[in-house]
């Protein structure tokens, strides 16, 4: 377990009248797995888009509180360079419609990196964090597009490292994958925690406990119980916690 890397104090957010996160206060570590867990509608997705800020680009959207990187108010940063630090990853795979090799260049590019060799080795170390480099290394020039599902998260996994995130969040990144990608996926979590904190919206109770290390109960907005994924899943506190675990709502 690393140190606190995200600190979340007293945010609350409004989707006009409604109040959709309710005065969320939650330290987020450094090199582990955090998992957010909740019925459809509790507020997960909502919660994860604000520590990238991509709630600013919802209109009517208003948000107070504060949410800290290391230590600095994300306020403070430049939006490209908040985004830049935290990745994201969505539910459905959304490469860029251009060859393999294009789709990870293109972010360092953006950032300023133009050498070709240091290009090839960004994409290939990317490719390889990603678990995705020995299947596609013979044909980086062809069309992201012609991948399987599986293979296009991987590789929009590996598209989000090549800027050297600090943070990656995830949101169901496997819900729309068949059981070997997601299993894959799930194995390449293991090894994205020992560089990333990460952060993953799932429904999936198995691969919560699979995965996570610590998880967060969310219902209509509010954060019931946080704790270690053990604890979660085998005491928790709360009756609600215990309830959605079992599966008896949600
Ligand atoms: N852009 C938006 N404008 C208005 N209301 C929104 C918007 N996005 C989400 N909401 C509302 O905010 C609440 C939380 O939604 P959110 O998508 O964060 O939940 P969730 O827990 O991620 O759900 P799911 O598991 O179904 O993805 C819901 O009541 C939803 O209808």
């Amino acid at each position: 377990m690393g140190s606190v890397k995200i600190r979340v104090k007293d945010t609350n957010l409004y989707y006009g009248n409604h109040h959709a996160l309710k005065n969320i206060n939650m330290d987020i570590y450094d090199k582990s797995v955090t998992a957010l867990i909740g019925p459809s509608g509790c507020g997960k997705s909502t919660f994860l888009r604000c520590l990238n800020r991509m709630n600013d680009l919802i209109p009517n959207v208003r948000i107070d509180g504060e949410i800290q990187i290391a230590g600095n108010d994300i306020n403070k940063y430049d939006v490209i360079l908040l985004r830049k630090k935290v990745g994201m990853v969505f539910q459905k795979p959304n490469p860029f419609p251009m060859s393999i090799y294009e789709n990870i260049a293109y972010g360092p590019r953006i950032h300023g990196t133009k050498n070709r060799s240091k290009l090839d080795n960004i994409v290939e170390k990317s490719l390889r964090e990603a678990a995705l480099w020995d299947e596609v290394k013979d044909r980086l020039k062809s069309n992201a597009m012609g991948l399987s599902g599986g293979q296009q998260q991987r590789l929009c996994i590996a598209r989000t490292i090549a800027v050297e995130p600090e943070i990656l969040l995830m949101d169901e990144p496997t819900s729309a994958l068949d059981p070997a990608s997601t299993m894959k996926i799930e194995d390449l979590m293991e090894n994205l925690k020992k560089q990333y904190t990460v952060i993953i919206v799932t429904h999936n109770m198995q691969q919560a406990g699979r995965i996570s290390d610590y998880a967060a109960f969310f219902l209509n907005g509010e954060i019931i119980e946080y704790d270690k994924t053990e604890k979660i899943f085998y005491k928790p506190m709360d009756k609600r916690t215990e309830d959605y675990i079992t599966g008896r709502f949600g």
